[in-house]
């Protein structure tokens, strides 16, 4: 297995002649064997991103390779479940299954895709036409996990599904990551689906990487803290220098403020535990907040080789 999922340089798309970048200068680099959240709002390139990725559509600049090789000649190694689910509506669930097998000969585990399906007691008699929204999801999530892929791309992949789908469904993207080591890269809206989920984050913002690594060094990189308000104004009247600010904010007499820290924080400000959540929440109310990428390192990398890498691989972009 080659150490990188996806190695993004540079990559941006545009699907109109003049401008309306979808995504722009994209740099980041996913270790296999992650989980990795893909966040960021309404149209801001994650189904651009996943589509390029999955080698459905071309760069407009720069490069993307995944497992190493170009992503149109990997396609037996990866899984994708894009938002509208394409299958065929005239077949039924037993003959969808068997296409996926017809396609998938030496990878195929027809027990997981009849596990999956079982799991949602679909009739296997029923065309797709038929099929609910959800129930459509349960057989495309059936099909890209019985692929065995080492990477699996999935596109709000849990958006139709009752809460006991959900909870079932991640439950086997968990296993089967943590049973054969396949790298995920799963867009949500969701925070608490992905929160106990993932390792990794990749927040985009109007096609720009905003946060980029492992969620507990991204984590560790941040401070939430709280201090008295002191009469100012505005958040602005804070000027927590030399740290960087991602969000502060006023509530009464304190201020809350998400920080990158550089070196001992200010006397008098207490430290909050924070979340994914918080974090993400604070980068999408403040799209102004400089980037972060953290470089991280295969899951095979010793611990001298990750304890040095992590103290220089802090890379801050403006
Ligand atoms: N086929 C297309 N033709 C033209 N523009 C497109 C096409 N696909 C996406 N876009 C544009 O690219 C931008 C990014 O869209 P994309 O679907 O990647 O966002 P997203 O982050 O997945 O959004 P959402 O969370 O709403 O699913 C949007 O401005 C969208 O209008």
């Amino acid at each position: 297995m080659t150490s990188s999922a996806i190695e993004a340089t540079g990559l941006a798309k545009t699907f109109r002649r003049r401008g309306g970048w979808a995504l722009r200068d994209c740099t980041f680099q996913l270790p296999a064997g992650r989980v990795c959240a893909l966040v960021g709002p309404n149209g801001a390139g994650k189904s651009t991103l996943l589509a390029l990725a999955a080698g459905l559509i071309a760069p407009s600049e720069g490069s993307v390779t995944v497992l190493g090789g170009h992503p149109a000649h990997v396609r037996p190694r990866v899984g994708f479940v894009s938002q509208d689910k394409p299958l065929h509506p005239q077949l039924t669930v037993a003959e969808t299954l068997r296409m996926g097998a017809d396609l998938n000969p030496d990878s195929w585990d027809a027990a997981t895709a009849e596990r999956v399906v079982a799991g949602g007691e679909l009739d296997l008699g029923a065309r797709v036409r038929s099929l609910s929204g959800g129930q459509r999801t349960r057989v495309a999530l059936a099909l890209a996990l019985a692929k065995r892929p080492e990477l699996l791309l999935l596109d709000e992949p849990m958006a139709a599904l009752d809460p006991l789908a959900r909870h079932e469904l991640m439950g086997t993207l968990m296993a089967t990551a943590a049973q054969y080591g396949t790298t995920i890269v799963m867009s949500s809206h969701v925070m608490a689906e992905l929160e106990d989920s993932c390792d990794h984050l990749l927040l985009i913002g109007d096609g720009r990487v905003r946060l980029s690594g492992d969620t507990d060094d991204l984590l560790a990189a941040h401070a939430l803290i709280t201090g008295p308000a002191r009469g100012a104004a505005a958040p602005a009247d804070f000027d927590l220098a030399p740290h960087t600010t991602v969000e502060s904010r006023v509530t009464g007499r304190q201020v809350t403020a998400l920080v990158r820290p550089e070196g001992p924080l200010p006397d008098g400000w207490q430290t909050r535990e924070l979340s994914l959540e918080d974090l993400v929440l604070a980068h999408l109310r403040n799209p102004a907040a400089p980037p972060l990428t953290l470089r991280a390192l295969p899951a095979s990398a010793s611990p001298q080789e990750a304890t040095s890498a992590s103290a220089m691989s802090q890379e801050t972009t403006a």
